[in-house]
């Protein structure tokens, strides 16, 4: 029996389509057509997947960054009717058309900033994945998101697990916050044992398949640490009021305590594809046939306390937020720029958590930053990170 959908079709624009997240939110989409319609695209530089997806979903428009493959794109989808754009500034603007209801943030970095806030002052609910636009400016995405009455729908398995641990307790203050952690393949480890790790042992997460920005921020903790900042954005929090546990089986996806000390959890496998239809069709839950959660398959749920000595990104996170102001950015740009580093064999993993701390000493901090600001102390961090790294002695290790 076909059952007729209550609900109006969601027009969605996915920034960062060919990516983890934009891969999975299409499948949700392919899942659900009579609730969902991807009606933009983009990507960076994956022009051959770009084509195949917009070949499969029919958007309106495909945006490719990288002007290059422009001629590409357009003669590949010539016979369709879909639009094809490119350029980053074409990212920026596509957000605000009409027709969008929801735009989902998938692309990796600092690049999600301007989009996002684009969308924002159109009024498009944000179904945001990409967590660096909340590290680096969540004052103002926030403050802009109240001024416009747009919802910021968290993707991220941690802040939908504390999203859905919220719905109906609107009156009731939160007392704290407790992010779980994987720990990443390293957990357990020592500074001897780091000093030696490799881009290929930091890629193998034990739990989930993602890019590889935050399979590497996974593996230093730097990938909690940015979600603290996100937490404390989404859900306007005091520092004191969010804790980090590691629990390396990743079912627990993150608890709320409540004033009168009860708490509440989100449990379920780790899959993606559950908070991307939450964020999509909330505050609808779909009915899906995603697999099931399974008590005698994890017969052993544990937790133990973070090691932020031995993983000092973590720290360094939390030493940020204390400071507030551009500090957040300044780590974030660190971070994306020691990452790509460790990526291409020009940083060592601990050698990752030096770059971040010199960056935070050396560049100038600013109480109340501007857009302008963020976007300079982006630019201003990227080139020291860059500096600090060729000055660095490390030699690639055997990979
Ligand atoms: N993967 C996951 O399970 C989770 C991811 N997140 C967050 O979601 C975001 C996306 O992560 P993930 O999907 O893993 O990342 P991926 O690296 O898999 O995908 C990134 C996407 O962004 C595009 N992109 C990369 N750089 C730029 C740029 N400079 N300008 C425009 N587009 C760009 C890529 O295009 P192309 O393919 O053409 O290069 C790709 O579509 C991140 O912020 C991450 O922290 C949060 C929770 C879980
Ligand atoms: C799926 C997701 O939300 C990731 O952010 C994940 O949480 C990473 O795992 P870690 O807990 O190892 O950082
Ligand atoms: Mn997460």
């Amino acid at each position: 029996m076909h059952i007729v959908s209550n609900f109006p079709v969601k027009h969605i624009a996915i920034l960062g389509s060919t990516g983890s997240i934009g891969t999975q939110t299409l499948e949700v989409i392919a899942e659900n057509p009579e609730r969902f319609k991807a009606h933009v695209l983009t990507a960076h530089r994956n022009a051959d997947l770009l084509i195949e997806q917009a070949l499969k979903f029919a958007p309106a428009y495909a945006v490719i960054c990288d002007e290059s493959l422009y001629g590409q794109v357009k003669e590949a989808l010539s016979h369709t009717k879909t639009q094809v754009l490119a350029g980053y500034d074409e990212v920026k603007s596509i957000v605000t058309l009409p027709e969008l209801d929801i735009v989902l943030t998938a692309m990796v970095g600092f690049a999600g900033l301007e989009p996002t806030i684009n969308a924002v002052k159109a009024g498009k609910d944000i179904a945001l994945a990409n967590k660096e636009t909340l590290v680096v400016a969540g004052e103002l995405i926030t403050s802009l998101a109240k001024q416009h009455n747009v919802k910021l729908l968290p993707v991220d398995s941690e802040h939908s697990a504390i999203f859905q641990c919220l719905a109906g307790e609107e009156q009731n203050p939160i007392e704290k916050i407790i992010l779980t952690a994987s720990g990443g393949p390293f957990r357990g480890k020592d500074s001897s044992f780091l000093e030696t790790v490799t881009r290929h042992q930091a890629l193998k997460h034990p739990n989930w398949v993602m890019g590889a920005k935050i399979t590497i921020d996974s593996a230093s903790l730097m990938n909690k640490g940015l979600e603290v900042i996100e937490a404390k954005w989404l859900f306007d929090l005091q520092l004191e009021q969010i804790e980090v546990i590691v629990h390396p089986q990743s079912i627990v996806h993150s608890l709320v305590q409540f004033q009168d000390g009860s708490m509440k959890a989100q449990m379920g496998l780790p899959d993606m594809k559950l908070p991307i239809q939450y964020a999509l069709g909330y505050p609808e839950r779909i009915k899906n046939n995603y697999k099931r959660f399974d008590f005698t398959a994890y017969p052993t749920l544990t937790f133990e306390k973070a090691d932020t000595g031995t993983f000092r990104n973590l720290a360094l996170a939390f030493e940020a937020l204390k400071t507030a102001g551009n500090m957040p950015c300044i780590v974030n740009a660190a971070n994306e720029v020691a990452v790509a580093g460790f990526l291409t064999d020009s940083v060592s993993f601990l050698g990752m958590s030096h770059v971040i701390e010199q960056c935070m000493q050396q560049i100038p901090t600013i109480k109340q930053p501007s857009l302008a600001d963020y976007l300079n102390t982006d630019k201003e961090t990227r080139i020291l990170a860059q500096n600090l790294i060729a000055q660095m002695p490390f030699k690639a290790l055997s990979v």
